[in-house]
């Protein structure tokens, strides 16, 4: 995929964008991928470090034990890792605080390979609850009422309602992305509607 370079700028456009879970990030930034941006999936990039052998995955396992792995295969057990984390907050700081400084770091490794006058996005669900937005030329929230969120994730993902909101809660409100963004996308409708958005503010930003 060619990486789009704005006329007449050198400098980087810097732009994260977040949502709560379910909300259509992904949506957004397949988007985005296919207008010409470099986008940085922060989610990818964590469970790329939780490969056994990994970084992620050594620190993780020195600090919860073998019962986060699967028996045979020895890799991590996503399901098992988030019931304990989700259920618990001093538990849920001690993973963040394993992965949120590697995953920053390779990040910004990736976000080195943007040319100059490219458009760099860092997909980061926990974009607000980190402080990054600060670091940014623009912050896009994407939004979904709360039960449809709920929906899609027992629709899509096998979670029971309950898990469901309990990731929910343990992220930032709707109220605190919507406080420090720039542009809110609002993905109550059709994910053409939602696509439809995103390339009006592309236009606007890369004219
Ligand atoms: C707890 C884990 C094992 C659950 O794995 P699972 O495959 O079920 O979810 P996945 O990683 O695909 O994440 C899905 C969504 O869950 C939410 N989520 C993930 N981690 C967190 C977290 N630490 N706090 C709040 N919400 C989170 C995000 O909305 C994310 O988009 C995994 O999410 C994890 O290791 N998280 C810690 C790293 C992290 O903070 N990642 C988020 C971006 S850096
Ligand atoms: N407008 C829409 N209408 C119907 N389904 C949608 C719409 N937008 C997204 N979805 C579906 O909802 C689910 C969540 O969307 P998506 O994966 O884009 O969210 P996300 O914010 O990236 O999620 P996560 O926080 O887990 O990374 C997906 O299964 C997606 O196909």
């Amino acid at each position: 995929m060619t990486l789009f370079t704005r006329p007449g700028h050198t400098e980087v456009l810097r732009v994260g964008l977040t949502g709560g879970i379910a909300s259509g990030k992904s949506t957004v930034s397949r988007c985005l991928t296919a207008l010409g941006a470099l986008v940085v999936d922060a989610d990818a990039i964590a469970r790329q470090l939780q490969e056994p052998g990994e970084a992620g995955y050594e620190a993780i396992v020195e600090r919860f034990g073998p019962d986060v792995l699967e028996r045979d295969t020895r890799r991590l057990d996503r399901a098992a890792l988030a019931a304990v984390v989700f259920e618990d907050a001093a538990r849920l700081a001690e993973l963040n605080a394993i992965m949120h400084p590697l995953v920053r770091a390779e990040a910004a490794r990736l976000a080195a390979t943007v040319p100059p006058g490219g458009v760099l996005v860092q997909d980061i669900p926990l974009l607000v609850e980190t402080g990054q937005h600060t670091a940014m030329d623009r912050v896009l929230v994407v939004e979904a009422p709360e039960d449809e969120r709920v929906r899609r994730m027992v629709a899509d993902r096998g979670m029971s309602a309950d898990d469901a909101r309990r990731r929910i809660a343990a992220q930032a409100s709707d109220a605190e992305r919507r406080a420090v963004a720039t542009t809110v996308f609002d993905n109550s409708g059709t994910r053409e509607d939602l696509e439809r958005q995103v390339r009006r503010w592309w236009e606007a930003e890369t004219a």
